[in-house]
């Protein structure tokens, strides 16, 4: 059984936490914030629901890496969201600092841990903390593809009534506006949503779907934590399991897509050990200018990072 820590008590990681326990799979979630005894404080309500909710993971609380020790995997969420009208990347100078600071910790007392991060601006973070540990480019990866291709599923299942349950859909590119939602790969209990859905209606979906985050900021006046904490702990739990499950994750890129020097979101097969394999669509050429343009964005602020 797995240990497994998440940096960052806050919305996000107290729910990564939380779903995860929920989930029965590892034996211990070690929950670290800085803020004094809040990690500790959310663990101890967290794991008060074990009895109720019949689950045996243990959750701690703590503020000092050394007990983050030999964690098999480390969902790394510290850091600031955005408040209405900013933009993911308005939170480079801040959270650069934390998810480089966090990750250096963490390999003191970890020799050979998963990262998965979370922490926004994610596809520039995600670069930030492999830089950090020097880990292999199969163990440090981001989420976000899950949590966009769940949005982009809920409006359709919100659209045609239908079971979310029966939505399947794939997605690439950076995590921000310039996403890239696929319709052409994706479909309805197998049914092309193309088939379902007219073209201008599907933009329309589409479009909100790439503001999805930006929508949630706006009604809430922080950034949302009950679906991409979710997403995270799925991720946990297809490598604790090996289920070798193909999710859309935040990978760096070698020559796939004709890409390099970059996270972006692609297709992955995730399972022990993490990233086993980066799937290359066969994109057409509206697609794969979409991409381009998405890993242009990325390119961007990757720079803006490497030149602070
Ligand atoms: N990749 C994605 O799809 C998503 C990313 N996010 C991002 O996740 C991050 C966290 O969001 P929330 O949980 O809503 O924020 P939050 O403010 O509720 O929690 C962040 C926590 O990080 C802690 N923290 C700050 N610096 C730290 C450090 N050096 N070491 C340990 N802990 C530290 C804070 O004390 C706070 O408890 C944000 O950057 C947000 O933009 C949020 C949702 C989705
Ligand atoms: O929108 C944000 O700032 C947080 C996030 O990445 C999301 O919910 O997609």
């Amino acid at each position: 059984m797995s240990k497994v820590t998440v940096v960052g008590a806050g919305n996000v990681g107290a729910t990564v936490a939380n779903v995860l326990a929920h989930k029965d799979l590892v034996r211990e979630i070690v929950l670290l914030d800085i803020k004094g005894d809040f990690a500790k404080g959310k663990s101890l309500d967290s794991f008060q629901q074990a009895p109720i909710d019949y689950y045996s993971t243990r959750m701690t609380g703590s503020e000092d890496y050394a007990d983050t020790a030999d964690s098999d995997i480390v969902v790394i969420t510290a850091g600031i969201p955005r408040r209405p009208g900013m933009s993911r990347d308005d939170l480079i100078s801040t959270n650069a600092n934390i998810v480089s600071t966090v990750t250096k910790s963490i390999m003191q007392y970890s020799k050979n841990p998963i990262i998965i991060v979370v922490s926004n601006p994610l596809d520039v973070m995600t670069y930030a903390a492999q830089e950090a540990s020097g880990l292999p480019d199969t163990q440090v990866f981001g989420m976000a593809g899950i949590l966009d291709t769940a949005r982009y599923r809920a409006f359709l299942a919100m659209e045609l009534e239908v079971s979310p349950k029966d939505i399947q859909a794939m997605l690439l590119g950076g995590h921000g506006d310039t996403m890239v939602p696929l319709p052409r790969y994706t479909t309805v209990a197998g049914i092309p949503i193309t088939e379902l859905v007219a073209e201008d209606r599907l933009n329309e979906i589409v479009e909100r779907t790439k503001k999805g985050g930006g929508e949630l900021v706006k009604l809430m006046g922080t950034s949302a934590w009950y679906a991409p904490g979710a997403a995270a702990a799925q991720m946990v739990a297809a490598i604790v399991r090996d289920e070798d499950r193909i999710f859309p994750c935040c990978a760096k890129l070698n020559g796939e897509y004709g890409l390099k020097d970059i996270f972006l979101g692609v297709p992955v097969k995730l399972g022990k050990g993490g990233i086993k394999q980066v799937l290359e669509l066969k994109l057409d050429e509206a697609e794969m200018a979409l991409m381009k343009e998405s890993a242009e964005h990325v390119k961007a602020v990757i720079d803006v990072y490497k030149n602070m």
